[in-house]
């Protein structure tokens, strides 16, 4: 299985066949099994992998480092600060050299403009798998955990599945873009009927769009664009609301906070909810800003399977690490 992924770059799922995507998830599951019965899964034994964070993160970080462990291989866990990329080393110049001395690189850069096109420059000239750990356009991990979740709770076959994606209200930092894009980009190859509500100006990058409308076409799926909340959560059988800063509103962090001021209103609560389906979930990436966001009710009651979702960011990090890292099983 794994001769079809040894060595490549993991930098969006777009990159990845269905099929090949749910050879991921299939792996994720019984890595899953066997890490809850305690069965040893040493697939990269010996084998080191780079973690560089120019951003903040609890479950990424974290579910690369334990994975890395848990799968028998080592996790050295870098910040920019601390390296000669603080003194303007070139992604080149870091990634040739990283990837003759290990056998992958993880790397989460999410500024605007920037993070992406920092990490294919590296997976450019590394000779290891490049991993994106999160960047500005794309958040490949997360969206696999979301689809193994919402796959655990509604079946394989997710053709017809109402999805909400929906803008809501935050203010602890100015978030990506890469959650509902990379979400809208694999939900619609996966024939589910997707709703993206956002307050107008907070757009998504449009070529990513077009792109979900053509996997949508392709797939049998859905993408509706509406600037109501209500409407993302009307018969819903996922709603994810979850904030992205409004990068197309403003180049100047204060005005796009400002901007975003202004739609406090964009936040999930329990009369959201009653408009769903009886047996939707919620499901947000984390970490939520609780009370701008999501009422506590919400997101701490019975629809919320955000808890579930982190977890599996584990055992899809150690899916893909094994895959491409050259495991042998
Ligand atoms: N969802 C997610 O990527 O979480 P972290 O920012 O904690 O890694």
């Amino acid at each position: 299985m794994s001769t079809f992924f040894r060595g490549r770059h993991f930098i969006t799922t777009q990159e990845f066949t269905n099929d090949e995507i749910e050879l991921m998830l299939d792996l994720a599951r019984d890595l899953k099994i066997k890490f809850t019965h305690g069965v040893p899964t040493p697939y990269l034994l010996y084998k080191t992998l780079f973690l560089i964070f120019f951003d903040e993160s609890t479950r990424t970080r974290n579910s690369m480092q334990a994975g890395i462990a848990q799968l028998g291989g080592t996790g050295i866990f870098l910040t920019p600060d601390k390296m000669q990329i603080a003194h303007g080393e070139v992604a080149k110049d870091t990634g040739i050299i990283l990837s003759r001395f290990g056998d992958g690189i993880g790397i989460r850069f999410c500024k605007f403009k920037e993070g992406n096109k920092y990490i294919r420059e590296m997976a450019k000239h590394s000779k290891a798998p490049v991993m994106n750990l999160q960047d500005d356009v794309y958040h490949p991990f997360q969206v696999l955990a979301d689809l193994m979740t919402i796959q655990e709770k509604f079946g394989k076959n997710l053709k017809g599945l109402k999805v909400g994606i929906s803008w809501a209200y935050a203010e602890s930092h100015l978030k990506p873009l890469s959650v509902p894009q990379s979400q809208i980009l694999l939900f619609t190859r996966f024939g589910m009927d997707v709703t993206l509500a956002y307050p107008e100006g907070f757009d998504l990058m449009p070529e990513i769009v077009e792109q979900a409308k053509k996997n949508a076409e392709k797939y049998g799926g859905k993408l509706e664009i509406s600037h109501k909340m209500e409407d993302a959560f009307v018969d819903a059988d996922v709603v994810i609301p979850k904030n992205w800063g409004g990068f197309f509103v403003s180049d100047n962090p204060d005005e796009i906070r400002a901007e975003q001021a202004k739609h406090k209103n964009w936040i999930c609560t329990e009369e959201l909810m009653k408009l769903t389906k009886k047996h939707s979930i919620y499901m947000h990436a984390l970490p939520a800003d609780r009370g701008k966001e999501v009422v506590d009710s919400v997101i701490d009651g019975p629809h919320s399977v955000v808890y579930d979702e982190a977890e599996n960011r584990l055992h899809t990090a150690k899916a893909v690490m094994a895959l491409l890292m050259g495991g042998r099983f």
